[in-house]
This record gives structure tokens, sequence and C-alpha cells, in this order.
């Protein structure tokens, strides 16, 4: 069974960049395990965000790890780049590239966490022959794109899907649960076997974000507790 300690990553998509040093100070304080970064293209996403330069000056204002969500086409083109400016996981999507399993490899050469992401129409089935090469299944519980969008309830069976699957095969890989995490589902998607929850509106967005944080903390290390 999977005894590790959640962690949250508030997901820097829904703060406030004209004051990103002290958004980030903040959560720093609050008691966030990692920073979630996401970098969109406009093409894998409707949405566009930021890229390498981003992720290498906010590197210096914090040693969080960075949780670097690659929501692009052809990310292979591109992890180098992330790897130098700082960012310790790498998520790419599966939908994004024909060769899954040759990036995982070279994200594990590269020395970065290697991550795959899998949107909502995506079964957990498809990684089946890549279940070795993973250090982390980002399971998307919205459309890809947007923060503050509303959490889609079939992921957390697909989460307890690839569960089932690392515990027989690869149980050191983490499950990252990504979108519409509040409240409302954080204990159940930690029940269900997520370790990292990312949280963007539910924090940043909320009138007292460090309270929001800590609350979200103390209810994941409830439920951990609770499904040991
Ligand atoms: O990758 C994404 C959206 O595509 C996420 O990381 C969002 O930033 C999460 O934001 P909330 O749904 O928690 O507001
Ligand atoms: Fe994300």
């Amino acid at each position: 069974m999977n005894v590790r300690r959640p962690k949250i990553a508030p997901s820097l998509l829904s703060a406030d960049f004209a004051a990103i040093a002290d958004q980030i100070a903040m959560v720093e304080a609050a008691g966030a395990d990692e920073l979630h970064l996401d970098t969109m293209d406009g093409r894998f996403v409707p949405n566009i965000t930021w890229g390498m330069k981003i992720v290498k000056d906010l590197r210096r204002l914090t040693a969080l790890p960075f949780d670097c969500h690659l929501m692009i086409v052809e990310p292979e083109r591109y992890v180098d780049a992330f790897r130098e400016a700082g960012a310790d996981v790498i998520t790419f999507h599966y939908e994004a590239t024909p060769h899954p399993h040759r990036l995982l490899r070279h994200l594990r050469e590269i020395g970065a966490k290697a991550g795959i992401a899998i949107n909502p129409g995506t079964p957990a089935a498809m990684l089946e022959d890549l279940i070795e090469e993973i250090d982390r299944v980002l399971v998307m519980s919205v459309n890809p794109g947007f923060g503050g969008q509303s959490f889609i309830e079939r992921a957390l069976v697909k989460v307890e899907e690839v569960r089932a699957v690392l515990e027989r095969r690869n149980p050191a890989c983490e499950i990252e649960v990504d979108g519409g995490i509040g409240l409302a589902n954080i204990e159940r998607a930690v029940r269900a076997g997520a370790d990292v929850l990312v949280a963007g509106n539910s924090v940043f967005a909320a009138g007292d974000p460090p309270a929001a944080l800590r609350e979200m903390r103390s209810r994941v290390d409830t439920a951990r507790a609770a499904s040991r």
C-alpha cells in the first residue's frame, strides 16, 4: 500500500504575476511542497502561458521543487531547455508526442523526474507499456488549458486504476491529480491514491490563500491516515 505523505503543489497559473515573488513566498510559508508551472503553447491547448525564461527567473525565488507541466506539442524539442531552466519534474502529455517511451527515458537521462500526463479522454490503459519508465503519472481532472474549471469525477476512477497497476509494477511512481482540486474533493483524491494534489484557484483565488492551503494540508493528512 502507498504510505507516502501526499504533496500539495499550488499552480502558479492562478497567481498574480505582477506580485509573483510575494505569491511564491506566501505559498511556501503556508506549506506548499512544490510549485506547479503550466506551460501552454496555444496549439496543444487553446491558451498560452510561459516558457523557459520565466521558469529560469522564478528559479531564483525559491528552493521548492518545480513541477513543470508541459501542455505543448512536440515536447521532445523543449525538455532539455526546461531542465536547464530549473525544472525538477517534467511532465509532458501522452497525446502530444508519438514517442512517449523514448521521451520518458530521456527525461531520466537528463536528471529530471519523468512525468506523463493523460487527458480526461485518454484511458489509463494507454500507459500499460510505459509503466516502468514513469516517475509521475499526471491524471488530468479537467481538460487542459485553463484554471478554475470544474473537477471531472471520472478522474478518481482513473487514479484508482493507475494506482492498482503501479502497486504491482512501479510502486515508487507518484500519481498527481490536476484540475478543479479543492476542499470538496481533495480527500477523495487522496483516498483514490493521489500523491500530488495540484491546486490553482482553490488557493490563489481564496479569500485567505494561506488558510486555504493549510486547510487542504490538514484534510490531506487526515485522509491519508484514515486510508492506511
Ligand atoms: O494544468 C492545468 C490546467 O490546464 C492546471 O494546473 C490548472 O492550473 C489547475 O488550476 P485549478 O483547476 O486548480 O484552478
Ligand atoms: Fe497543470
